[in-house]
């Protein structure tokens, strides 16, 4: 072998991709729920910074393609992108860690802090804002989310707010969550052509954006309150989209509506919805 012959790799086997993290390095801390994949757990990565870490529960993931394309998600960094620092994958349960946001989900934020939000509507529109940056990031690196929604969303400090889970939905092995007519499917954040043909793209992203923005509106509501799967479908098929919450501005609602042309091409992109949110910012507040 080559430590024979006077010639040892200097990591002597232990050869890591800068995206591969060994288990060495984590340390586990308190659990900060649960997801699609199992627990989610607060932890320290080489002994100092705060980690989330998803330990995939047995047969949630597709574990070998997800793998693959970590290399390519750990490339993706935007001050709005939750950062996925690394992959533990030399053991299984596979771990993904990424950056740690202390004020979790921004659905349940919304309707928890919501009130003190709501007091000047600046921050609600700051929240809009942050969110459709790291959207456009990834309009411009051509990678759809997939299941954009307030709860796939963090909050940090400050009222910072930072996209999660891009892309995942690709590796869920879970058909009740997969298939359009499974119980889990986010069926309130879908697009008529998601709907009717699994059409995935940055523009059925902008219609779960629009849904977002009414989320944030109504301080974390349930979109459609009293619709069940095939009341919500019909509507929507049938281009009929949610009212203007009571404490969103006119010119906020005529954002959230331009997201919900049922023609993807005539929606705007997120470029167009920063111009647009910016506008409202500095006319209003
Ligand atoms: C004052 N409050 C007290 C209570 N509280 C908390 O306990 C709390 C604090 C921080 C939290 N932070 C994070 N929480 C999570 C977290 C927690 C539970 C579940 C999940 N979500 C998932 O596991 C998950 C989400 C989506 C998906 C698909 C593929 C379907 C899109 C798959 C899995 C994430 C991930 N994080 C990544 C970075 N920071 C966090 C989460 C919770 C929030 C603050």
């Amino acid at each position: 072998p080559a430590a024979l012959t006077g010639y040892a790799p200097a990591t002597l086997g232990f050869s890591q991709d800068k995206w591969e993290i060994s288990s060495t390095e984590l340390t586990l801390m308190k659990p900060l729920g649960s997801g699609q994949f199992g627990v989610v757990r607060l932890g320290k990565f080489q002994g100092r910074m705060l980690v989330a870490v998803k330990t995939m529960r047995e047969g949630s993931m597709c574990e070998d393609d997800f793998i693959e394309e970590a290399k390519t998600m750990t490339k993706l960094q935007h001050p709005n992108l939750v950062q996925l620092y690394g992959v533990c994958f030399k053991e299984r349960p596979i771990q993904i860690v990424t950056e740690y946001m202390c004020n979790g989900n921004m659905s349940s934020y919304l309707r928890s802090k919501g009130r003190e939000l709501a007091e000047d509507r600046s921050p609600l529109v700051d929240m809009c804002q942050q969110v459709c940056s790291g959207m456009e990031y990834l309009e411009r690196s051509q990678f759809i989310h997939r299941d954009l929604a307030a709860r796939n969303c963090l909050v940090g400090e400050h009222n910072i707010v930072k996209v999660s889970d891009f892309g995942l939905s690709r590796y869920v092995l879970d058909d009740e969550y997969t298939s359009s007519t499974g119980s889990k499917f986010p069926i309130k954040w879908a697009s008529p052509e998601v709907l009717e043909f699994s059409r995935f793209s940055s523009k059925s992203d902008i219609w779960a954006f629009g849904i977002l923005m009414w989320e944030v509106f109504t301080l974390g509501k349930t979109p459609y309150p009293n619709l069940n799967t095939t009341d919500v479908v019909r509507q929507v098929t049938h281009g009929k989209h949610l009212d203007r919450p009571q404490r969103c501005p006119h010119g906020v609602y005529r954002i959230m509506k331009q997201c919900w042309e049922k023609d993807p091409m005539r929606r705007p992109t997120f470029k167009d919805l920063q111009g647009q949110i910016e506008d409202i910012q500095e006319k209003d507040y």
